[in-house]
């Protein structure tokens, strides 16, 4: 096997997190072809936690994926906290027609709220608008929050809101606000490793889950937690590199049942890439192409 260290910087700061660093590993897949995998864990994950992530590397770099059962995969955009016209322009890039709204971060509700509608009126009624308060709320808080964020989705012209992803911190808070609202819940950060999401289920804490492919120890895995659960999926990135999202793609390619836009759309928050042309969506969607490695 090679290893190759990369480090990329973020166009836009995402929660903290300025760049993305890691190590590319290239394996053989078992028809004989070159095969990567990217091992990329956030700072603050725990040795135990970051083994998952090397796993998932070491699934892709060894070509174990699943056969995929369709060819390509829709995929949302993502606004971050930016003025309503700017995050507009933004949720209907690269022919998406859902967009993920960044909710409950350093501007008020009023913001988020205006946000959200200016999002809804650009993708027009057959859109779907879906926020992510990253666990910011209390329950108290969260209700009220969507109720008026609801309302300015559908002030914007479509259904209302597609879900709410990890409105509060534990999967006990998401139960509760899920028994408040009539707003879908999605647990992500709640089910960052298979255990996660056996609690998020027996709590009744979730419409949703958001699966990551590499925090989870790969496709497989994924796959294991989709069979074991009748509850759709969202699949996510963990804001890799083209070839760490590679992964994630190839987990929804796989699933038998994808209801929901994919949040893969991540690379175009990247000022650069591991691959000479990234994985980005067109048309609204994405799929697996062979990739250039060029760190
Ligand atoms: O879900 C998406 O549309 C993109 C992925 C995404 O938003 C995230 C990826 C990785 C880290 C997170 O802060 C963030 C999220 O909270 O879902
Ligand atoms: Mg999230």
């Amino acid at each position: 096997m090679e290893f190759r260290p990369f480090r990329v910087p973020l166009s836009t700061r995402f929660r903290g997190v300025t760049e993305r660093s890691g190590v590319l590993v290239r394996g053989t897949a078992p028809d004989g072809s070159d095969a990567w995998g990217e091992y990329s864990p956030f700072a603050d994950y725990t040795p135990d936690r970051a083994s998952r992530w090397w796993a998932a590397a070491m699934e892709a770099a060894n070509g174990l994926w699943p056969a995929a059962v369709r060819d390509s995969v829709p995929v949302n955009s993502i606004v971050p906290e930016l003025p309503a016209g700017r995050a507009a322009q933004l949720a209907v890039a690269n022919g998406c027609t859902t967009a993920k709204v960044k909710v409950a971060g350093t501007v008020s509700l009023k913001d988020d709220v205006r946000r959200v509608e200016a999002v809804a009126r650009a993708l027009g009624p057959a859109g779907r608008v879906r926020v992510d308060a990253n666990g910011a709320w209390d329950v108290d808080t969260a209700v009220r929050s969507l109720k008026e964020l609801d309302a300015a989705a559908r002030a914007g012209g479509g259904g209302g809101l597609e879900y709410v992803e990890q409105p509060c911190r534990t999967a006990a808070e998401l139960a509760e606000v899920r028994r408040r609202t009539h707003v879908l819940v999605a647990a992500d950060e709640s089910v960052r490793i298979p255990g996660d999401a056996d609690e998020v289920m027996r709590l009744g804490a979730a419409d949703i889950l958001v699966l990551k492919a590499a925090p989870m120890g790969g496709v497989r895995v994924c796959l294991d937690v989709v069979d074991r659960y009748d509850v759709p999926i969202v699949v996510s990135s963990a804001m890799e590199s083209s070839v760490g999202l590679a992964a994630g793609l190839a987990l929804a390619l796989a699933v038998d049942h994808l209801p929901y836009a994919c949040g893969l759309g991540t690379s175009a928050l990247l000022a650069a890439d591991t691959v000479s042309e990234p994985l980005v969506p067109v048309d609204g969607e994405m799929r697996l192409r062979p990739l250039e490695v060029i760190v």
